[in-house]
């Protein structure tokens, strides 16, 4: 196993006939305090004038006029908002903390979307909650058109319906009010719309059955309240005492004696059949990320894990558990352990948990996700106010600051992006506050502390690691620009974001799917480029098709790792 660390620095100069050549030379070779080498300098790469703007038609030879990169492979692909902030602002005040956007009747559109990817959406979220599976292709669809026509890389996660109980669709009203003292109508039943007054379905065969007279019962974790007065049959007669907005499909809880009624609960399936059909469409429709709402144990995302692995053409889609139950509290680490990534989802962990726990709870997910390596998307009610209004409260501007203060890896829109008067706005939000304490992290030096454990699990693994984090610290002690990493399959990637070091990490992989699942990760900028084994022409390759670019300059200080060579370079763009 070749496991040399070496440490280069690099020099260039520029001849008559050539834009540029670089040079590279090794200043370290392990052991770390042996002499600099004086080894020859080597060319590696002449890259010829024309067509700067054009990339593809850069012509990469070696010396001696062989081939290395054939004109399609010298293409390398960014985010189209990713390079224009890039240029603009330069790599050190590029947004660390991603975005995710649930996409609903408000954004489903081809501009509105358009919209969102242009307002640094990183990800977009289909819940399969609501909606046709005719309405998700299309969005599907559009997101696919705009990455491929407008030079995007909006990754898509689908978010699984979950088999935990909820109301009916309203008959297609976009919600309902119910006032205090005011009874209605949980059923079973399937009305014809139009739905009768103060009448609801609700989607749980056991519901009447379950509830007992005296039971407070709370629609999306105590937004509306409830108490359950009458059974008549499949009817159940309940009396507002809590007035407040139905919306569609919202969840419901019951208590009993001052705790959540669960028993019952307990036995649905965390996948429904319903879950199963729409997991197979994603699968179908080669989405990135399924999120697994309701999660009980590691068990069921180790099945969701396998199945995926048997059916999905290119093999991966990340698989995300949301932590929004008591049980996915209780499991949490070999939840995690078992997951490509989690989300807290703060809506319905706050209709199970006290109100007042749900902080602790966010805290602990994000920091058990950073030590086990997982990425960590912090959901929802951030902006909630801005579904009607164009001004955040105060509240939720300092709650978002706490999310990125925690250093999550993203954050997420729900209803604001979905259904809200003012996506755009909502997002805009999202950005300039993570950029604002990103940037007071530069101005202040706060680099972040936390103890990373050990997770490696075989020693070439912990080659990899110590590697990431050594060059995460020697990035914030020798303040370079950025982390320029190499990877075939996004671990070196993750481990990279995972120190969440000052600079940029630029994530180069030749593989679509691993550069769009790398959207979800804190810090990291992914480019699809196709590379060889040697680092050395890697850099080159790169460095030239940047700067073509307009996205580095000479002079800037990268370090560079990768996962084919264990190594550690560090250099000066030529
Ligand atoms: N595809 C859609 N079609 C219609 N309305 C939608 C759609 N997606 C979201 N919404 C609206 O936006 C609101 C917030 O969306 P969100 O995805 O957070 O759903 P949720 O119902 O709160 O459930 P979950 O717990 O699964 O997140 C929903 O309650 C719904 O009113
Ligand atoms: C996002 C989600 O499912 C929740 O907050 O409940
Ligand atoms: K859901
Ligand atoms: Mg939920």
């Amino acid at each position: 196993m070749a496991q040399s660390l070496n440490l280069f620095v690099s020099t260039s100069h520029t001849s008559p006939d050539l834009t540029h050549s670089s040079y590279s030379k090794p200043i370290f070779q392990t052991p770390f305090l042996a002499l600099p080498l004086t080894k020859p300098l080597k060319k590696s790469l002449l890259i010829a004038s024309s067509a700067p703007e054009n990339v593809a038609e850069y012509a990469i030879t070696t010396e001696n006029g062989r081939n290395i990169a054939s004109p399609a492979s010298s293409v390398i692909e960014v985010d189209a908002v990713t390079e224009a902030e890039l240029k603009e602002n330069g790599f050190r005040s590029t947004r660390r903390t991603k975005l995710v956007c649930t996409i609903g009747p408000a954004t489903c559109g081809f501009d509105e979307l358009e919209g969102l990817a242009v307002g640094g959406m990183n990800v977009a979220r289909i819940n399969m909650c609501h909606g046709t599976r005719e309405w998700h292709k299309s969005v599907i669809d559009k997101v696919r058109r705009l990455n491929e026509e407008k030079g995007y890389a909006v990754a898509i996660m689908m978010d699984t319906e979950g088999s935990e109980i909820h109301m009916g669709d309203l008959g297609g009203a976009s919600s309902a009010k119910a006032e205090d003292g005011e009874v209605w109508t949980f059923s079973v039943r399937a009305y014809d719309s139009p739905r009768p007054e103060r009448a609801i379905t609700v989607n749980y065969d056991g519901f009447a059955e379950d509830v007992k007279v005296g039971d407070e019962l709370l629609v999306d974790g105590g937004m509306v309240r409830f108490e359950v007065i009458e059974k008549i049959g499949p009817d159940v007669k309940c009396l507002c005492t809590d007035p407040g907005l139905l919306l569609p499909r919202a969840n419901l809880t019951f208590w009993r004696d001052g705790s959540l009624v669960r028993e019952r609960n307990a036995m649905l399936p965390t996948i429904s059949s319903k879950d199963w059909l729409d997991i197979d469409f994603g699968i179908a429709e080669g989405v990135d990320f399924i999120a697994v709402s309701f999660v009980k144990s590691a068990e069921v995302i180790n099945h969701l894990k396998s199945y995926i692995k048997a059916r999905s053409r290119d093999g991966d889609i990340a698989v995300v558990a949301k932590i929004e139950s008591i049980d996915s509290l209780k499991n949490l680490e070999e939840i995690i352990r078992a997951s490509d990534g989690a989300m807290v989802a703060r809506g319905d962990l706050g209709a199970q948990i006290p109100l007042e726990q749900v902080p602790l709870a966010q805290q602990r997910i994000v920091e058990v996700c950073r030590q086990l390596n997982k990425p960590v998307i912090v959901a929802s009610q951030l902006l909630e106010s801005m579904i009607e209004y164009p001004t955040p409260t105060r509240a939720e501007v300092a709650d978002v600051s706490e999310a990125v203060r925690q250093r999550a890896d993203a954050l997420m829109l729900s209803g604001e992006s979905a259904m809200g008067q003012f996506p755009d706005k909502a997002l805009t939000v999202l950005r300039s506050v993570s950029l604002r304490i990103e940037k007071w992290w530069r101005e202040e030096k706060q680099h972040e502390v936390m103890d990373l454990p050990d997770i490696a699990s075989s020693f070439s693994d912990s080659i990899s690691e110590e590697i990431c984090n050594s060059a995460a610290k020697m990035a914030n002690n020798l303040e370079v620009d950025a982390l320029f990493v190499y990877t075939k399959d996004g671990h070196m990637a993750s481990l990279l974001s995972r120190s969440r070091p000052d600079c940029p990490i630029f994530a180069f992989t030749a593989d679509t799917s691993v550069r769009r699942r790398l959207n979800l990760q804190w810090g990291l900028i992914p480019f699809r480029l196709g590379f060889s084994d040697d680092m050395e022409s890697n850099l080159n390759k790169t460095f030239a098709l940047l700067k073509a670019r307009g996205m580095i300059k000479s002079g800037d200080l990268v370090i560079a790792v990768s996962d084919m060579l264990q190594s550690i370079q560090v250099m000066n763009v030529p």
